[in-house]
C-alpha cells in the first residue's frame, strides 16, 4: 500500500483497485502526539460487546453494486471507537456551532455530541456558539453539558442558533486558539462544509491540535456521497400533511387544483419522495427536470387532460423548479443572501397564476387551492427515525476526533458510518438523476409526461443492452433509500 503525500488528498491504493480517501490525522502535521487507551474499554456498558472497537482497516466501499471483474473501487474509513484516542478527557475543550437553514433533528444532534462527549468519554468542558460561524468572534457562548440539552431534541430549530454569511477564517480560528478549543463540530449543509474546510487548513497551517469534524445537515438531501441527510425522512412525513390538505381541497372543489410548493432550491429530492410516498400526487415538477407550459405534451395541456379525466388534480412543486421559465417572463433575478445564494423568485405564486390565467382565457372553470409549508415542514423536531440516525451520527463524529482524525465530515455510506474527507463532500451537489430509474418510478406513479424529447435522452441511454454502473453519481444508490413515511389513506 501506498502514502499519499502531506496536506494533500490521502489515498491509499491497494489490490484489485481498491482505493481509500481517507482523511486527514492530528499525527500527519504532529507527529509527536501523546496516544491514550480509549476511557470506552471500562464503560460498563460496552463490556458485553464482543468487538466493539472498530479495526483500523475498516473501510467502506462508496458504491455497492458492482460487475464480477470490476475495480473494487472507492472506499471510506468507518466510522466508530478506536483502542487509542489522542486526546485525554480532561484536556478536552470542544465547541459545537450550527450555520445554514434550519432542518428537523439539529437539536437531536447537538444533545447526542454532548452526551457522547460527557457519558463516554468524560468530557466536562464543551461550548455553544451562538448564531453560526459569527458566534465564533462577535457574541458570547453558552456553556452545554447533559442537562442543559436534556429535553431539546423534541423542539425544532437550533438551540444554538444560526446565520449564513460572517465566516471569516481568521477571526474564527483566533477564536478557537484564544479560547483553548481543541475540538470542533460544525453542523451544516454544503456551504458549511465548505467554511469547516477552509478552518481545518488553517488550523493545521497554525499547527494546532485542533480536530474539525464536520457533520452534514441540509433538508434538501443536496449533499453529494452520503445516503441521505438527516431530516429528510421528516420534511418528507411532513410534507404528507401539506399534500393530504391539497388533495381534500382539490376532491371537493370543481376542477380542483391543489398546489403545494416543498423546499427545493436546486434538487427535487423532497418533492421526489413526496410525491411517491403521498400516491395522491399527479404530477411533480423538481429543478432537475425542465418542462413547459404551453402547446402539446406542455404542462397545461397535461392539468387539462388530467381534469377532465378525473375532475381534480394535486401538484408537488420544488421551489427551484421551473425558475428559467419565470424569469423568461419576469425581470432576471441577481439577489443573493448573506452566503452567497441565489434567492430565488416564488415559482409556486407565478405558476398558480400561469395556470388561473390559462383556464380564464379558456373559459374553464376551474379551483386552484395554493399550500406552501416550506418554513412549517423544516421548524418541525425530527422523527424517530431521523432521532436514531442524528443520534449515531453525532457519536460517529465524537469517536473519530477522540481518535485524533481531523478534516472530515461524519456521513452515513451505504448503511454504514464513516469518515468523508471534505473534498468530496463540497466538490459538487448531490442531485435527482431524471435518467435513473427513481425518477422513471415517480413518473409511472403519477402518469405525468417526462417533458422530455426523444432528443433530450442520451444516445448511450436508448442504446446500451446493459445498464452500466453509475459513474460519480450515486444515483440509484442515494435514492433508493425510502424514508419512513406515515401511512397515508387516499
Ligand atoms: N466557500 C465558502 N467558504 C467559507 N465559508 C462558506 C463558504 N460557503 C458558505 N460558507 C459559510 O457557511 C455558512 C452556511 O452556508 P449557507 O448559508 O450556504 O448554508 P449551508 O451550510 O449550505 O446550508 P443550507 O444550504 O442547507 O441552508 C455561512 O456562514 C457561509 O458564510
Ligand atoms: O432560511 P432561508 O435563508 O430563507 O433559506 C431557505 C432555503 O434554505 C433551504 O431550506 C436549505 O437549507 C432551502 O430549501 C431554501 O431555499
Ligand atoms: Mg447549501
Amino acid at each position: 500500500m501506498t502514502s499519499p503525500k502531506r496536506n494533500k488528498a490521502k489515498i491509499v491504493n491497494g489490490p484489485g483497485g481498491y482505493i481509500l480517501q481517507d482523511v486527514p490525522h492530528l499525527i500527519d502535521y504532529l507527529p509527536d502526539l501523546p496516544a491514550y487507551p480509549n476511557p470506552l474499554q471500562d464503560n460498563p456498558a460496552y463490556s458485553v460487546v464482543k468487538q466493539y472497537f472498530v479495526d483500523a482497516d475498516d473501510s467502506v466501499p462508496e458504491k455497492i453494486v458492482v460487475h464480477k471483474d470490476g475495480p473494487r473501487g472507492i472506499h471510506f474509513r468507518r466510522a466508530g471507537p478506536r483502542q487509542k484516542v489522542y486526546f485525554d478527557s480532561d484536556e478536552v475543550h470542544a465547541c459545537i456551532v450550527t450555520c445554514g437553514g434550519l432542518c428537523p433533528g439539529l437539536n437531536t444532534v447537538i444533545r447526542e455530541i454532548v452526551s457522547s462527549l460527557s457519558c463516554m468519554y468524560g468530557v466536562n468542558r464543551i461550548l455553544g456558539i451562538d448564531g453560526g460561524y459569527r458566534g465564533f468572534y462577535a457574541k458570547n457562548t453558552i456553556s452545554l453539558d447533559s442537562k442543559v440539552v436534556n429535553d431539546i431534541h423534541k423542539r425544532g430549530g437550533t438551540i444554538l442558533g444560526t446565520s449564513r454569511g460572517g465566516h471569516d477564517t481568521a477571526k474564527i480560528v483566533d477564536s478557537i486558539q484564544d479560547r483553548g478549543i481543541n475540538q470542533v463540530y460544525i453542523i451544516g449543509g454544503d456551504g458549511t462544509q465548505r467554511g469547516a474546510s477552509v478552518i481545518y487548513e488553517e488550523i493545521r497551517r497554525r499547527g494546532l491540535k485542533v480536530a474539525v469534524v464536520g457533520i452534514p445537515k441540509t433538508i434538501d438531501n443536496d449533499i453529494p456521497v452520503i445516503d441521505r441527510s438527516f431530516g429528510f425522512d421528516t420534511a418528507v412525513e411532513e410534507a404528507q400533511r401539506a399534500i393530504n390538505a391539497a388533495h381534500v381541497e382539490a376532491e371537493s372543489n370543481e376542477n380542483g387544483i391543489g398546489f403545494v410548493k416543498l423546499m427545493g432550491r436546486y434538487s427535487g429530492f423532497i418533492a421526489m419522495y413526496a410525491t411517491l410516498a403521498s400516491r395522491d400526487v399527479d404530477c411533480c415538477l423538481i429543478p432537475e427536470s425542465p418542462f413547459y407550459l404551453e402547446g402539446e405534451g406542455g404542462l397545461l395541456e397535461f392539468i387539462e387532460r388530467r381534469l377532465k379525466e378525473n375532475g381534480h388534480m394535486v401538484i408537488v412543486l420544488a421551489e427551484g423548479a421551473g425558475q428559467d421559465l419565470m424569469s423568461k417572463s419576469m425581470e432576471s433575478n441577481t439577489l443573493e443572501d448573506a452566503s452567497g445564494n441565489k434567492l430565488l423568485k416564488d415559482v409556486g405564486l407565478w405558476l398558480s397564476q400561469s395556470i388561473k390565467d390559462h383556464f380564464k382565457k379558456n373559459k374553464m372553470e376551474m379551483n386552484l387551492k395554493y399550500i406552501d409549508p416550506t418554513y412549517m415542514i423544516r421548524a418541525v423536531p425530527s422523527n424517530a427515525s431521523d432521532n436514531v440516525y442524528c443520534s449515531l451520527l453525532a457519536q460517529s463524529a465524537v469517536h473519530g476526533a477522540m481518535a485524533g482524525y481531523t478534516g472530515y465530515t461524519s456521513g452515513l455510506v451505504n448503511g454504514r458510518q464513516t469518515y468523508i474527507p471534505y473534498y468530496r463532500i463540497t466538490e459538487k451537489q448531490n442531485h435527482v438523476v431524471i435518467t435513473d430509474r427513481m425518477w422513471a418510478r415517480l413518473l409511472s406513479s403519477t402518469n405525468q409526461p417526462s417533458f422530455l424529447g426523444p432528443k433530450d435522452i442520451p444516445e448511450e441511454k436508448k442504446e446500451l443492452p446493459v445498464t452500466p454502473l453509475p459513474d460519480g453519481e450515486k444515483s440509484d444508490a442515494v435514492v433508493d433509500i425510502p424514508p419512513v413515511t406515515k401511512e397515508v389513506t387516499k
